[in-house]
C-alpha cells in the first residue's frame, strides 16, 4: 500500500510512525488498529490515506457492515496512530465527546475537581486519530460543538474548564455514516463541508472470496464461492429496490458462512441474513435466492 502513495507521503508516514511509536504508552499502543481492511477498489484505501496525509478530515460513507470501521482501523495501523473512537447516538452530549468534571482527591487527601478528558480531547492533545462512528446519528445541535476542531483552527474551547485546546501535530478525524438509515439525520452542510468523502461499497468477487476464506470458519472452497455469488445476487436485488441495504452486509454474510460450517447453508442464511429483515416478502426473497445456490 505504501508503495502506491506518492513518495513524499510514504516518507511522511514512516517518519511520523517512528516518532509516534517512541512516545506511546502501552494503553495507547493497544488503540492502534490492525491492517485487515480488504479494499473493494484500490482507490478507497489510497485516497483515504492521501487525504489524511494532506491533513484533511475523512468521511467514510457506506451501508452497514461494508467495512468502514475496518478501514479506519487499517488507516490507524498504516499511520501507526492510536484511534480514539466515539460512537454517536441521539443521547450523545458534550460530556461524552469532550470529557467531564469529577470529584477526586489530591495527594494530601484534600478533595479536588478534576477534568477527565473524553475521546476528542485525548486525540487532540496527543496528536492521535479520532474516529466518529455513525456521525449522522448524533443530535444536530451536538456536533457543531466540534466545527472548530474540524477546520483550519483545529481548536476548541473546553466548556468545562474554559481552556482553549489546540490539536497537536498528527491529529486527524475520520468519521463514518450510513446514509438514509433509521434514526439518522442528514448531515448539516457546514459539517459535511469539512470532510473529504470516500464511498465504501460492499466487497465483491475475488476480494470478497479472499476475505471469506481468511475470516470464516467455513473452509469448503465451492461453498464459499456460492456465498460470494449469493452476495452478488442479494446486491442486485438491493439495487432493484427489492431488499434493504442491510441484506448485503458483509458482517451478516460472514455470520452465515460461519454457521454453514456446522448447519445446512440455507438455514445458515435464514438465521444470519433473512430473519433480521422485518418484511416477510424480503425474507422470502433472501431464502429463495439461497435455495437456488445451495
Ligand atoms: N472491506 C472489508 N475488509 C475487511 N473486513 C470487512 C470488509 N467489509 C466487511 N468486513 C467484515 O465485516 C464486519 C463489519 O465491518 P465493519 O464493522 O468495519 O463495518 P461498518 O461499515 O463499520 O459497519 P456499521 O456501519 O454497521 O458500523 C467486520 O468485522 C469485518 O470482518
Amino acid at each position: 500500500m505504501l508503495s502506491k502513495l506518492p513518495q513524499e507521503m510514504a516518507d511522511q508516514i514512516s517518519v511520523q510512525k517512528q516518532r509516534q511509536a517512541q512516545g506511546l504508552t502501552p494503553l495507547e499502543q493497544n488503540l492502534i488498529g490492525s491492517a485487515e481492511f480488504e479494499a473493494p477498489q484500490e482507490d478507497v484505501l489510497l485516497d483515504a490515506a492521501i487525504a489524511l496525509c494532506l491533513e484533511k478530515n475523512v468521511l467514510l460513507k457506506g451501508p452497514t457492515g461494508s467495512g468502514k470501521t475496518k478501514l479506519a482501523e487499517h488507516l490507524s495501523s498504516l499511520f501507526g496512530q492510536p484511534l480514539h473512537a466515539v460512537n454517536c447516538s441521539t443521547d450523545l452530549d458534550a460530556e461524552a465527546l469532550l470529557g467531564f468534571k469529577t470529584l477526586t482527591h489530591d495527594k494530601n487527601g484534600a478533595p479536588m475537581i478534576e477534568f477527565v478528558p473524553g475521546p476528542i480531547m485525548k486525540a487532540m492533545t496527543r496528536g492521535h486519530f479520532l474516529y466518529i462512528d455513525e456521525i449522522n446519528m448524533a443530535k444536530p445541535e451536538t456536533l457543531p460543538l466540534i466545527n472548530g476542531v474540524l477546520d483550519h483552527r483545529r481548536a476548541i474551547t473546553n466548556p468545562f474548564t474554559g481552556e482553549v485546546v489546540t490539536a497537536a501535530e498528527g491529529f486527524r478525524v475520520i468519521a463514518a455514516l450510513n446514509e438514509g438509515y433509521i434514526g439518522t439525520v442528514p448531515l448539516n452542510e457546514a459539517l459535511k463541508n469539512r470532510f473529504v468523502s470516500i464511498e465504501v461499497p460492499y466487497l465483491q468477487g475475488d476480494a470478497l472470496y479472499r476475505l471469506l476464506i481468511e475470516k470464516s470458519k467455513l473452509k469448503q472452497e465451492k461453498m464459499l464461492r456460492s456465498f460470494v455469488q449469493l452476495s452478488a445476487d442479494l446486491l442486485a436485488l438491493i439495487q432493484m429496490g427489492q431488499l434493504p441495504d442491510e441484506a448485503g452486509s458483509i458482517r451478516a454474510l460472514l455470520d452465515a458462512c460461519d454457521l454453514a460450517a456446522y448447519i445446512p447453508p440455507v438455514r445458515a442464511v435464514t438465521r444470519a441474513i433473512a430473519d433480521k429483515l422485518t418484511d416477510e416478502r424480503e425474507r422470502a426473497a433472501v431464502i429463495n435466492t439461497a435455495e437456488t445456490l445451495f
